[in-house]
């Protein structure tokens, strides 16, 4: 069932233009992806009620709540600073949203702060001011503060956003953690592709004002849609080219630098042009050739990323590719300038769509 509909929302600013069309269905995390100045913040803020939209309508529970001021939306709200009333301590914080309601007893209040602080492990916390906790620890407080009064929906706005990389990694499990048990349906806003795949029941890729793709973690990044998605989530190389024929269930594509096969996922003519990609962690190099799908390069970069390396090959046409190799798998570390093969199996090779949607904005 949609816990929230965003009805064909229309919201401009001077040239710029938002228009979405998105169900969140209850008890989901919904995550809105996308770069710096796509629209996710403008979403949320128009779904709390802080932004009145050109048109479109909004539903809450199948009720429309368009004209419904904010205060009255029964919203939970962490946005990317999280501050916490500095003057109040953590007791206070977390119960300031169940005050303003009057309709708590005292103890009420009491058992719930306390329920909540130990669902994140900081029993014993309550009478601590904000600045004698840490920054993941504010941040768990700045969540709970929107949850205690037990709101309909939870809206994040890059609440991880100014924690460090092993913080956030882990705070994101704890929020996933509560979201669950509590069972409250939650939009959560990112513009960092992992932590979207690790949070989210579902994503929407957000592309300057419009929806690009919506699906599960698995789909958007197996299956994109469009060259868009495939390139902002994760890493992708892409190739061009045109189809020469159909050979069983495959296409064989003339590219720039010799005949490719790739699986016939989509409906092509011959002479059609298609795009089509390859992950980096799918494709593997070689010293000799294999017998197809092999692209004569040399290498122009290593980087050492721990538990992987990440080359990149230049082709005799001057395009780049990336491509990944477990240390463990192979000891594939090369001298730059070093001439190599870069083997990409047939079923790596995925076609994208052409961007079945025409930009209201400029620059898309
Ligand atoms: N009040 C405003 N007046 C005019 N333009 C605005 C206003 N608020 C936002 N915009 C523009 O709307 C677009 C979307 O902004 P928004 O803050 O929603 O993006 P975002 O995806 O949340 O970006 P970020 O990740 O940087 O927070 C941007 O081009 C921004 O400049």
């Amino acid at each position: 069932m949609d816990k929230l509909y965003l009805k064909n929302i229309v919201k401009r600013y001077d040239d710029w233009v938002l228009q979405m069309d998105l169900h969140v269905q209850s008890g989901e995390i919904m995550t809105l992806l996308g770069p710096s100045g796509c629209g996710k913040t403008t979403t949320l803020r128009i779904i709390a009620g802080f932004i009145h939209i050109d048109s479109g309508h909004l539903y809450l529970d199948e009720r429309l709540i368009d004209d419904v001021p904010p205060y009255q939306r029964n919203i939970g709200v962490v946005f990317q600073d999280y501050a916490l009333f500095p003057h109040l301590n953590v007791m206070k914080n977390i119960a300031f949203g169940m005050r303003m309601k009057k309709r708590y007893t005292k103890t009420q209040i009491r058992d719930r702060v306390e329920e909540l602080l130990s669902l994140v492990g900081l029993e014993g916390y309550e009478q601590r001011y904000p600045d004698q906790l840490s920054g993941g620890e504010q941040q768990r407080i700045a969540l709970l503060r929107a949850i205690a009064p037990h709101p309909e929906f939870l809206l994040l706005d890059e609440p991880l956003s100014a924690l460090d990389f092993q913080l956030r990694k882990r705070l994101r499990q704890e929020i996933q953690k509560v979201q669950r048990q509590l069972g409250i349906t939650t939009i959560f806003v990112t513009h960092d592709q992992e932590e979207a795949l690790s949070i989210s029941d579902r994503i929407t890729v957000m592309n300057n004002g419009q929806v690009e793709q919506i699906g599960a973690p698995v789909e958007i990044y197996q299956n994109p849609k469009t060259e868009y998605v495939a390139q902002f989530v994760g890493m992708s190389n892409m190739l061009s080219g045109i189809i020469l024929h159909q050979e069983h269930n495959c296409y064989v594509v003339q590219t720039p630098h010799q005949h490719m096969i790739i699986p016939a996922q989509q409906e092509y003519l011959v002479h059609d042009p298609i795009t089509f990609f390859f992950r980096p962690e799918e494709s593997y190099l070689s010293v000799t050739p294999q017998e197809k799908n092999t692209i004569h390069g040399v290498i122009v970069g290593q980087e050492y990323l721990g538990a992987e390396i990440l080359t990149t090959i230049r082709s005799k046409d001057g395009q780049e590719y990336l491509v990944s190799n477990y240390i463990k798998d192979e000891h594939f570390i090369q001298q730059a300038g070093q001439a190599i093969y870069l083997n990409i199996p047939v079923n790596a090779c995925k076609t994208v769509g052409p961007a079945a949607r025409t930009s209201l904005n400029p620059g898309a």
